[in-house]
């Protein structure tokens, strides 16, 4: 196969969708650098949804280019073939196993394709388990691991679904607004986290909480109208006038 962006995790060029005849996806065009993680701001309505819907095959784009990691063409192949590449997306509502524990719920990820009875009765290979202690550290549920789902706090299963995205060792993970609800302290704790996860993953997050995006400390991107409207470090983008008077200044 060519590779045909090879700068890139990401790359996004002239997106266009339109849904009734409104263009909710207007000629948008991003890049994304292999390892970076990078945060999309912009108003309700902005097309932030709609952008991942097109990344992960839910919608498909009326014109442009989508690819990842520079040679698959994400508009010829369907969700599951998406995922399977290797972009995990995390929606804004936790959708954890409640009745199970944490690590089992870790572990079902881990297994997925084989089988829900397989992931919780067969015997766990070492490489297995290794893998789900590395996991409960990384999003710092170790002392929780027996715990019910359904126990955890709002933020402690966000982190928990955030652990079973990378059971399923994505290269590039789509995040929506993980910090909505979340405590001031949860907020820190999961801005550390995404940077720990970005040293070996790319990472797209989503997010309207503006303090958390700020310490993030990644580039920015504000869309309006399905495009984008600023681009660049917080500090550019948040003063720039058009997204104080789309977004910021509201
Ligand atoms: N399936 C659909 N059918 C019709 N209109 C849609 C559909 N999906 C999205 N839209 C419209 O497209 C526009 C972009 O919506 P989108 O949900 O992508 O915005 P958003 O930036 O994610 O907003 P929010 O911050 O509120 O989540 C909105 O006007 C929305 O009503």
């Amino acid at each position: 196969m060519v590779i045909q962006h090879p700068q890139s995790i990401l790359y996004l060029d002239g997106v266009s969708v339109s849904f009734d005849g409104f263009k909710a996806i207007n000629n948008l065009s991003l890049i994304l650098e292999p390892g970076e993680m990078r945060a999309i701001i912009g108003p309700n309505g902005a097309g932030k949804t709609t952008m991942m819907d097109i990344i992960t095959g839910k919608t498909r784009p009326d014109t442009g280019e989508v690819f990842f990691d520079g040679e698959h063409d994400l508009t010829r192949l369907d969700e599951t073939d998406i995922a399977n590449l290797g972009i995990g997306r995390k929606f804004q509502k936790p959708t954890v196993f409640e009745t199970h524990t944490v690590e089992d719920n870790i572990a079902l990820s881990l297994k997925g394709r084989r089988g829900i009875f397989a992931a919780l009765f067969d015997q766990r290979s070492r490489s297995e388990t290794e893998r789900i202690e590395e996991i409960l550290a990384t999003v710092r549920l170790e002392q929780r691991r027996n715990d019910k789902a359904a126990a955890l706090s709002h933020g402690q299963k966000q982190w928990l679904e955030i652990g079973m995205l990378l059971a399923q060792n994505p290269k590039l993970l789509l995040i929506d607004e993980p910090v909505a609800g979340m405590t001031d302290a949860e907020t820190a704790q999961t801005g550390d986290l995404l940077r720990q996860i970005a040293r070996s993953h790319s990472v797209v997050v989503v997010e309207h909480d503006m303090h958390f995006v700020r310490e993030l400390g990644v580039k920015v991107t504000c869309l309006h109208e399905g495009s984008v409207l600023s681009e660049g470090r917080f500090d550019h983008v948040s003063a720039d006038p058009r997204v104080v008077e789309v977004y910021l200044g509201r």
